[in-house]
């Protein structure tokens, strides 16, 4: 078998273990107290929910969510019509592929703390235009636009995506209401958004590829095309051999209709083992924004750092359940009551993987810190104030390029005691 290209290697001490532990522990909060009519008349069934929210998010960081309201018919049409799409030839997608310019639509090469991604991806923006400052650079006052962009095929893929974006969105906000509930604050405060009424989400969809199907790719190497205006592509230093399998997928063959699949890091019947001990469909990292909402298809994968020991525990996943977690925003704001959690997406040796990952995010010119209701002279202030627009385009940019240093992290605005 191909070696790996050695720009997907995880460093050793993150590479996934070829065993998996399952979380039992990572909460599963019901939400159809707040969605009935009831709890109108009955502030006590929010209080419930309210105090499971409040306990997830400190003890975890992350919980997931039944009866959370989002209509199984938008989870349905936009996976249907997002499968299409990345069954579509490579240069089809290429299209509307994503550059440090433009940067929505379509991606095979995304890192994540400069090691490459085994995956491909597909962004949107909620709020159409997002604006956004032009470059991090702090003296740099110009803004920009993010503007959203669409394949012609398949013809529904626009309109699914709208939808369910905007079902999402009002889930992610009442969550928040929620959140800011449980840290003792009104349910519509604005919790350190400077513009409540104009918060951004953006939905980042993930397809990770079918290993087995590799082989039949017609384009095994696409990155490497001499043509290839990828700007990786000058410090990749080794094209992948012919039979390595890649992220993406190229044909229609296999919309899996095979419901009970267990994701097989440790199955054996992996084609390259080497590379699922080394890549990762999502390397580790913490969310940036203030809470994300992600639908995580049954084949599995998603592992959270367990506060409590450090370990990688597996996100079973449940039918019609979104996974919710704390962002780095929200940690902040919280003064680290709540914390952002380290996460990560195994590649599958079997099965392609797909998930939505939705992230609610502040309008760009939003200072975040400490929230001043959650700080006292016995509890003071733990970060200093950041531009959320500044810290997003900085993350933003090393989506596409390898860095020589450390991605911009909160704990870079941590003040000391
Ligand atoms: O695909 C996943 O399960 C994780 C995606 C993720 O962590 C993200 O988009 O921030
Ligand atoms: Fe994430």
């Amino acid at each position: 078998m191909g070696e790996v290209d050695p720009d997907f290697i995880q460093d050793p001490h993150h590479r996934p273990k070829l065993f998996i532990i399952e979380a039992e522990g990572i909460p599963l909060i019901d939400l159809s107290p707040i969605n009935s009519p009831d709890s109108i008349t009955d502030p006590k069934a929010i209080e419930g929910v309210v105090r499971e929210i409040g306990s997830a998010c400190k003890g975890w960081g992350f919980f997931q969510v039944i009866n959370h309201g989002v209509q199984l018919d938008k989870l349905r049409n936009i996976e249907t019509a997002a499968r299409k799409f990345f069954a579509l030839p490579l240069e089809e997608k290429r299209k509307i592929r994503r550059d440090e310019k433009s940067v929505l639509g379509y991606y095979d090469c995304e890192r994540t703390k400069n090691v490459r991604d085994w995956k491909e991806v597909f962004d949107l923006t909620v709020e159409e235009p997002t604006l956004v400052p032009a470059s991090p650079d702090p003296e740099d006052k110009e803004e920009t636009e993010w503007h959203n962009r669409w394949p012609e095929y398949p013809p529904e893929y626009r309109k699914a995506c709208e939808e369910y974006a905007k079902e999402i969105e009002k889930l992610a906000l009442k969550l928040m209401g929620l959140i800011a509930l449980s840290l003792g604050l009104p349910e519509n405060s604005v919790m350190g958004v400077d513009d409540f009424f104009n918060p951004h989400g953006d939905a980042d969809f993930d397809s990770e590829p079918d290993p087995e199907s590799g082989s039949s790719f017609d384009d095994p190497d696409p990155d490497y095309d001499d043509d290839d205006p990828d700007p990786d592509s000058e410090d990749d230093p080794d094209p992948h051999s012919e039979d390595d399998p890649n992220p993406e997928f190229v044909s229609d063959s296999d919309p899996d209709p095979d419901f009970d699949s267990d994701s097989g890091l440790d199955s054996g019947s992996n084609s390259d083992p080497n590379s699922y001990s080394t890549s990762l469909g999502v390397g580790p990292h913490k969310d940036g924004g203030a809470l994300t909402v992600l639908a995580q298809d049954e084949v599995g994968g998603l592992e959270v750092k367990r506060k409590t020991d450090g370990e990688w525990i597996r996100v079973k996943p449940t039918p019609n359940a979104y996974v919710i977690n704390v962002g780095d925003s929200l940690q902040v704001w919280s003064n680290d009551i709540y914390h952002s959690v380290e996460h990560r997406a195994m590649v599958n040796s079997e099965k392609k993987r797909f998930s939505i990952a939705y992230s609610l995010k502040p309008s760009h010119y939003t200072l975040i810190k400490p929230l001043e209701e959650l700080i006292s002279e016995e509890n003071p202030a733990k970060y200093r104030p950041y531009n959320w627009g500044k810290f997003m385009t900085h993350r933003k940019l090393t989506n596409f390029k390898k860095l020589n240093v450390e991605n911009i992290q909160i704990h870079h605005f941590g003040l000391s005691e």
